[in-house]
């Protein structure tokens, strides 16, 4: 049977790069899509800026939605604390599959809790499933309809505190206007937006970190 892109992206990461070294990971995976197939992962140019807003912030405890193929995921854990947690949610149990074995390539399994699932299902569950209080971190990069409706979700549900950063992929490219529209207009935002291109290619898309102000 033919074999599906993620499942190409996975067998990279276990040819090209080292077990417990997530940046050969992550590496490892800008070849794959730069070489041969493009994938949506957030990519290496906005990968850094990705990196300087987790270095930055330097969380405890991580909230991302989408994780795909877990390319962010490995990417951000590998700049976490010793005690930080990142909780990752992904919709597609396909996409599930390829991030746990890219996770566990990478050594990380023991900062990743990689939950199986609808965003807008498992929100209001974190704090009694997962004990967590609030997010000091919230990578947004899942379904582009799903922002802003997630958005108000991790706000009624206590989710967020003063200074919780919300830092979202493709606000050009696919685009989330919605979202976009809100987080730079409402009152309890300051919002920044940080030009960029989509992974692997010339078009223009970005990155915008929002501080929640309370
Ligand atoms: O769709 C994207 N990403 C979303 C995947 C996902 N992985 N998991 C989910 C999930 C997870 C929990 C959910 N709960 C409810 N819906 C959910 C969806 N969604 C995406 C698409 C592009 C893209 C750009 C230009 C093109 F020509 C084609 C494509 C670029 C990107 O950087 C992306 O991130
Ligand atoms: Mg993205």
């Amino acid at each position: 049977t033919q074999s599906t892109r993620p499942q190409r992206l996975l067998h990279a990461v276990q040819k090209n790069a080292t077990r417990g070294d997530p940046r050969s990971v992550v590496k490892a995976i800008d070849n794959f899509c730069r070489q041969k197939e493009w994938a949506m992962n957030v990519g290496d140019e906005k990968g850094c800026i990705l990196d300087s807003v987790v270095s930055e912030v330097n969380p405890v405890t991580v909230l991302e939605l989408g994780t795909y193929c877990g390319y962010s995921t490995v990417r951000i854990a590998s700049l976490l604390p010793p005690h930080a947690k990142l909780i990752t949610l992904e919709f597609n149990p396909d996409y599930a599959k390829i991030a746990r074995q890219v996770i566990a390539w990478a050594g990380l399994e023991d900062k990743i809790q990689l939950v199986e699932g609808p965003s807008g299902e498992w929100i209001p569950k974190m704090k009694e499933q997962f004990g967590v209080k609030t997010f000091d971190l919230v990578f947004l990069d899942h379904w582009k309809d799903r922002y802003l409706p997630d958005t108000k979700l991790l706000e009624d549900c206590g989710l967020l505190r003063k200074g919780s950063i919300l830092l979202a992929d493709n606000v050009i490219c696919p685009g989330t206007p919605d979202y976009l529209e809100y987080v730079r207009n409402s009152p309890r935002y300051k919002s920044q937006y940080f030009k960029s291109h989509l992974e692997y290619t010339k078009v223009e898309d970005g990155l915008e970190k929002s501080v929640f102000l309370g």
